[in-house]
Formats: structure tokens, C-alpha cells, sequence
């Protein structure tokens, strides 16, 4: 079967939203910490920091932000700031590919600003070793000039917080790491605080939400807000162009038809992760750079906003040897495992 056929359509549910997207998005933000449903102990432990640092008169230590895409990272940063009442400035690694684009950014900061660094993992190295100075010692060493005429002069910046946020802790350096006071760890969302997020969102929206729908999207929503809140306005447009406007159990359900997002949450990319898995490779191991290129993705694509989902799910496993397909996601695709086929253990 040709799992990388249709694939160029944008997911409904994938972490890289267009540009309407983003700003249906931001237009959703919770704007205080007071707002921001669920991760409780992320939460708490960041009101402790962010507190104490005010009672001094300090900027807080810096905050490292890691999870999968959609917790809600960006929006907590937006939050430090408010919270603090600092201004914020928002860039990324991928945006930071010099020495020089950091040292631009970090030398125009103002005292007590907060700098958001989206996917910092993705930071130029030799910009990262700018960083651990700028973090450590409010310092930036930049040269100027070249060759024998070349002069590195060092320039003190103020005091300033990063927050940092990341998909991939792991691809994070030790040094960089460790330069952080604070690491919130953000975990997916249970079906109650995503209904809590939809029943916020439809109020923004001022749309009608009946409950067993709110729960009906909740329970597809992957345990990710950035998804419950896409899903809702879909089936928002469903109640507006085939329904009386009211969000209720038959316009949920209808949507979610229409957008191939099946019970488990599963939309089409997982399904081609799951089914080339099974189907090209009777289940397993294989390495997740062969499977991404049966489904036509990035490798770190399938691994960050696929399979954190199917791991959780119990669908895919992660062995030494690659990646498995679990009895339940032969179960959930209608197929037969292969009588003896790999297991977790192998
Ligand atoms: N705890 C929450 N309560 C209410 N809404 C939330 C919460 N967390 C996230 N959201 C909503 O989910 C959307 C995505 O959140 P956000 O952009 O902060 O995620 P992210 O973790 O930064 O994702 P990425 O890593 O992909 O940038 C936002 O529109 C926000 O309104």
C-alpha cells in the first residue's frame, strides 16, 4: 500500500501550524498563570521561581522548558514575562545560525527583559558557547575587525532571563543544560484538562459547546492543547457550514470524520507510521530514518510529533534495534500480527 501518496496535504493535527493557524493560536493564549490549565507541578514549581526571584528584586534564574510540541511552552514563556512584567523578546534556534545573530539580539536586551529561545537544541554551536557566557556572566565577547587588526572586545549586557524550549532535551549539551536554574518538564494533558482548555477556548470564540462534545474532542485530542484547540475550531466550522452552530456530540463526531482523526486521536500521519510499519515492515524493528522515508516525512518529524503518541498509546515500541509495532496497533489497523513477530524484547 502506498502509505506516502497523500501526504503533502498539511495535517490537521501536526506541530508546524501555518500562519492562520498561529494567530487563531496566540488568540487562545492563556495570559496568566492563573489561566494555564493542567501541569500542575511544572507550574507551581515555576510560580516558586518566578516568585522568590520578584521578592528579591532579581531576575530569575533561567527556565528550560522541555516536551512535546503543543504543551504549551511558548505560552508559558509568554507568561514569565507577564508574570514578571518584563518585556519579551521571541527567537529561535533555527533563526540563530551566526555568532552574530545572537550577539545582536542579546546585546540590544534591557534589564530584567525575558529572551524566549524556541527549539533551542537547534542553536549554531558557536553561537551556543556565546550563550553559555551571556547566560553565566552577563557578558558577550564579540571581535571586531579582521585578521592581525581583529579586536575582541567584551561588552557587559543586564541582567536578563532565558527561557528555553525544547522537543529534544536530550540533544541539549551538558553545559548548556546545567546553565539552566530551572527545568519544567511539560507532560501530555488528561481528557479532563483538555475538556477545561476547550470550554475556555469556546468561550473566547464564543461559540455554543455542548459537554459530551467537549469531552468527545478532548478524548481525540491527543492529550495536547494545540491539537484540542485546532480540532475545535474544525468542528466549529462543521456546526457553521452543515449544522445549527451549535457545537454538540453530532457535529464532534461529523468533523472529525471529515478530518481522518479516528477514535484513539490518531490523524494520518500516525496511521501511515503505523501501517508502514506493520504492512512494509511486518511489524518491526526498523530505524526510524527508513520510516520516516516511507512516509514521506523528516526523521524528526515521525519522532517528535508522531511517536511520542504511539509510544504513549502503546502502539509503537522502541527497541535497541528499531522501532516495533505493539499487538495493539495491529489491533487498531484490523490486521493479524505475524504469528512470532518482534516484540519489545527483541
Ligand atoms: N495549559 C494550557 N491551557 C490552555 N491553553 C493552552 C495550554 N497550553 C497550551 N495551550 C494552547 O495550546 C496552543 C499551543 O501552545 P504553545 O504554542 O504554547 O505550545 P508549545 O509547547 O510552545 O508548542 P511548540 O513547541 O510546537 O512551539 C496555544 O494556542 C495555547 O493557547
Amino acid at each position: 500500500m502506498a502509505v506516502d501518496d497523500d501526504l503533502a496535504t498539511p495535517r490537521l493535527v501536526d506541530g508546524a501550524a501555518e500562519d492562520v493557524e498561529r494567530a487563531a493560536e496566540a488568540a487562545l493564549r492563556p495570559k496568566d498563570l492563573s489561566e494555564f490549565v493542567g501541569q500542575k507541578v511544572v507550574r507551581e514549581q515555576l510560580e516558586l521561581v518566578l516568585h522568590a526571584a520578584m521578592g528579591r528584586g532579581r531576575p530569575p534564574d533561567h527556565v528550560l522548558l522541555s516536551g512535546p510540541p503543543g504543551l504549551g511552552k511558548t505560552t508559558l514563556a509568554m507568561i514569565v514575562a507577564a508574570e514578571l512584567g518584563s518585556p519579551i523578546r521571541v527567537t529561535s534556534g533555527p533563526a540563530i545560525q551566526h555568532a552574530g545573530d545572537l550577539a545582536a539580539v542579546l546585546s540590544s536586551l534591557e534589564e530584567g527583559e525575558v529572551l524566549f529561545l524556541d527549539e533551542i537544541h537547534r542553536i549554531a554551536r558557536p553561537a551556543e558557547e556565546l550563550l553559555y557566557v551571556a547566560m553565566e556572566d552577563f557578558r558577550v565577547d564579540v571581535v571586531v575587525g579582521k585578521g592581525a587588526g581583529a579586536n575582541a572586545i567584551s561588552l557587559s549586557l543586564p541582567p536578563f532571563t532565558v527561557v528555553g524550549a525544547t522537543t529534544r532535551a536530550g540533544l541539549l549539551p551538558a553545559p548548556l543544560r546545567d546553565r539552566f536554574g530551572f527545568v519544567g518538564h511539560m507532560d501530555f494533558y488528561d481528557d479532563g484538562e483538555l475538556e477545561q482548555v476547550l470550554v475556555r477556548s469556546a468561550r473566547l470564540l464564543g461559540v455554543e459547546l455542548v459537554t459530551e462534545a467537549a469531552t468527545e474532542i478532548a478524548s481525540r485530542s491527543r492529550g495536547t492543547p494545540r491539537i484540542a484547540n485546532r480540532l475545535l475550531r474544525r468542528v466549529r466550522d462543521w456546526a457553521q457550514v452543515r449544522g445549527d452552530g451549535t457545537l454538540d456530540l453530532v457535529a464532534a463526531r461529523r468533523a472529525l470524520e471529515v478530518y481522518e482523526v479516528d477514535h484513539l486521536g490518531l490523524d494520518r500521519l500516525d496511521r501511515s507510521v503505523l501501517e508502514a510499519l506493520c504492512r512494509r515492515f511486518g511489524g518491526g524493528p526498523v530505524g526510524l530514518s527508513t520510516l520516516a522515508v516511507a512516509v514521506g516525512e523528516e526523521p524528526e518529524t515521525v519522532e517528535t510529533v508522531a511517536e511520542p503518541f504511539l509510544v504513549r498509546e502503546g502502539l509503537v515500541g522502541r527497541t535497541p534495534r528499531g522501532r516495533v509495532a505493539t499487538p495493539r496497533a495491529w489491533e487498531h489497523l484490523g490486521l493479524a500480527p505475524p504469528a512470532g513477530g518482534p516484540t519489545l524484547f527483541d
